[in-house]
C-alpha cells in the first residue's frame, strides 16, 4: 500500500498530490508535462519534495513534518525506466546478482530462478546488454528491479522506446507477473491502451494536480473524469471471457455480463478471461433493437447518467448487465429525448474494439 502527499513548486510548476494505491497495478495517467516523472523521482528519492509524506506499507520513508528523509537504497523501491540504464560491462545474470536483494524484514521475496524464467531470460544470461534487442534489455531491467525485492515497483513509461511489437511482447510478460505474483507496481503511463489492459487502479494527473483515483474501471466510467482520462479517446474497460473463435468469419465471441460480445479474430484461448477498451465515441444509441444494420453488437440497457461534454457532445453513462459510456451529438440526444432512466440500445462496432 502506498499513500502519498506530496508538494514540489518549480519556476512555473506547481505539484500538489495527494493518493493512495493498494496492491495491484496502479497507473498513473496524465499528459506530457502533468508531473508524473516528478512523483516517481519523490518516490525514489532522487528528488526531495518540500512538503509531505511517502508511507509504503504503513512505514513512513519521507515526512516533512518529521523531518525523515530515508535514503534512496533504504526505501525498499523498485525502479524501471524508458531506457534500461542496465550495467554495460556486465553480464544479464551479473546485472541481475547486481540488483539482487533481501526484504530487511524478512518477508517472502522473488527468486533468481523463478523471475529468470518468468521474464523468459535464462538463454541470454550469459550476454551482454547491448547484444540484447530493446525488448530484451527491457525485460532484464524489470527482473533486475524485481529481484532487489522491493515493497512498490516504480515503472517509469517502462515501454515508450519498444516499437508495437515489442510493446506487446512485454504487455503480455507483465501480465503473467501480475497473475503469478502479484507485485505491487506504480506504472506511469500516457498510454490510455497500456493502462487499460494492465492496470487494477487509476490515479489521473494534470498540471501537478491530482484528479481523481480509484479502482479501474470505475474511474474510466466516470463522465467527470472524461477530460483526464483519455478526452476524445476516454471510454470504459469490460471484463469478458472468450467464448467461441469462429475461424470461417474470423471473429471471437465473447461473453459479457450483458450478453454476447463480438471482435474481430483474437488469439485468447476459449475460456480464458479478456480485457476489452470500448472507447465511448465507438457507441451508438437506438431506442429499438435495429435488425437491418451491420453492427453485430447490441446490448440491451438504460441510461444511467449523462454529461454535457465539450464541442456540442454528450457523455453518457449506460448499464447494459456492465457499465458502458457513449458520447452522441447533442443533436442525437435531443432528438432521442433521452433521459435518466430511459431503455435503450448501445451498440457497438466489432472492429472498433481492442482486445
Ligand atoms: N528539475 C526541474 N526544474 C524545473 N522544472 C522541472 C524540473 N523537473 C521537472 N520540471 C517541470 O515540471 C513539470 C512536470 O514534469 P514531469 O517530468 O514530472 O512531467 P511528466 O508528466 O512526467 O511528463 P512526460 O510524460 O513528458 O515525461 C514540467 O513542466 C517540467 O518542465
Amino acid at each position: 500500500m502506498l499513500d502519498v502527499h506530496l508538494k514540489k513548486q518549480f519556476d512555473s510548476f506547481n505539484l500538489d498530490a495527494t493518493f493512495s494505491a493498494g496492491p495491484g497495478i496502479t497507473a498513473l495517467f496524465g499528459p506530457s508535462g502533468a508531473g508524473k516523472s516528478t512523483i516517481g523521482k519523490m518516490l525514489g528519492g532522487m528528488l526531495a519534495p518540500s512538503e509531505g509524506h511517502i508511507a509504503i506499507d504503513g512505514h513512513m520513508v519521507f515526512d516533512s513534518s518529521s523531518r525523515l528523509n530515508t535514503a534512496a537504497y533504504k526505501r525498499e523501491i523498485g525502479f524501471v525506466f524508458q531506457e534500461h540504464r542496465l550495467f554495460p560491462h556486465y553480464t544479464v545474470r551479473g546485472n541481475l546478482k547486481y540488483g539482487s536483494r533481501r526484504r530487511r524484514d524478512g518477508t517472502p521475496t522473488f527468486k533468481f530462478d523463478e523471475i529468470v524464467s518468468l521474464l523468459d531470460l535464462r538463454q541470454v544470461l550469459d550476454r551482454r546488454p547491448n547484444t540484447l534487442s530493446g525488448g530484451e534489455q527491457q525485460r532484464v531491467a524489470v527482473a533486475r528491479a524485481l529481484l532487489s525485492n522491493p515493497r512498490i515497483l516504480v515503472m517509469d513509461e517502462p515501454l515508450s522506446s519498444l516499437d508495437d511489437a515489442r510493446k506487446n511482447e512485454i504487455l503480455q510478460l507483465l501480465e503473467t507477473l501480475k497473475r503469478e505474483l502479484n507485485p505491487t507496481i506504480l506504472y506511469i503511463s500516457h498510454s490510455i491502451s497500456e493502462i487499460s489492459r494492465l492496470a487494477d487502479s487509476l490515479v489521473l494527473i494534470d498540471k501537478g494536480e491530482i484528479k481523481g483515483f480509484g479502482p479501474l474501471e470505475e474511474t474510466l466510467n466516470r463522465l467527470d473524469l472524461f477530460p483526464f482520462s483519455g478526452g476524445y479517446d476516454a471510454g470504459s474497460v469490460v471484463t469478458a471471457t472468450v467464448a467461441r473463435h469462429d475461424t470461417t468469419y474470423q471473429m471471437s465471441e465473447l461473453e459479457t455480463a450483458g450478453g454476447r460480445l463480438f471482435i474481430p479474430g483474437c488469439k485468447t484461448a476459449v475460456g480464458a478471461k479478456l480485457r476489452l477498451r470500448i472507447r465511448a465515441r465507438d457507441v451508438a444509441i437506438s431506442m429499438s433493437e435495429p435488425s437491418d444494420i451491420s453492427i453485430l453488437n447490441r446490448f440491451k440497457g438504460t441510461l444511467s447518467d449523462h454529461r454535457s461534454g465539450a464541442d456540442g457532445m454528450e457523455e453518457l453513462l449506460l448499464d447494459v448487465g456492465f457499465p458502458l459510456t457513449a458520447r452522441i451529438t447533442r443533436q442525437s440526444y435531443e432528438q432521442l429525448n433521452l433521459t435518466v432512466g430511459c431503455s435503450l440500445w448501445a451498440l457497438v462496432k466489432s472492429v472498433t474494439i481492442s482486445a
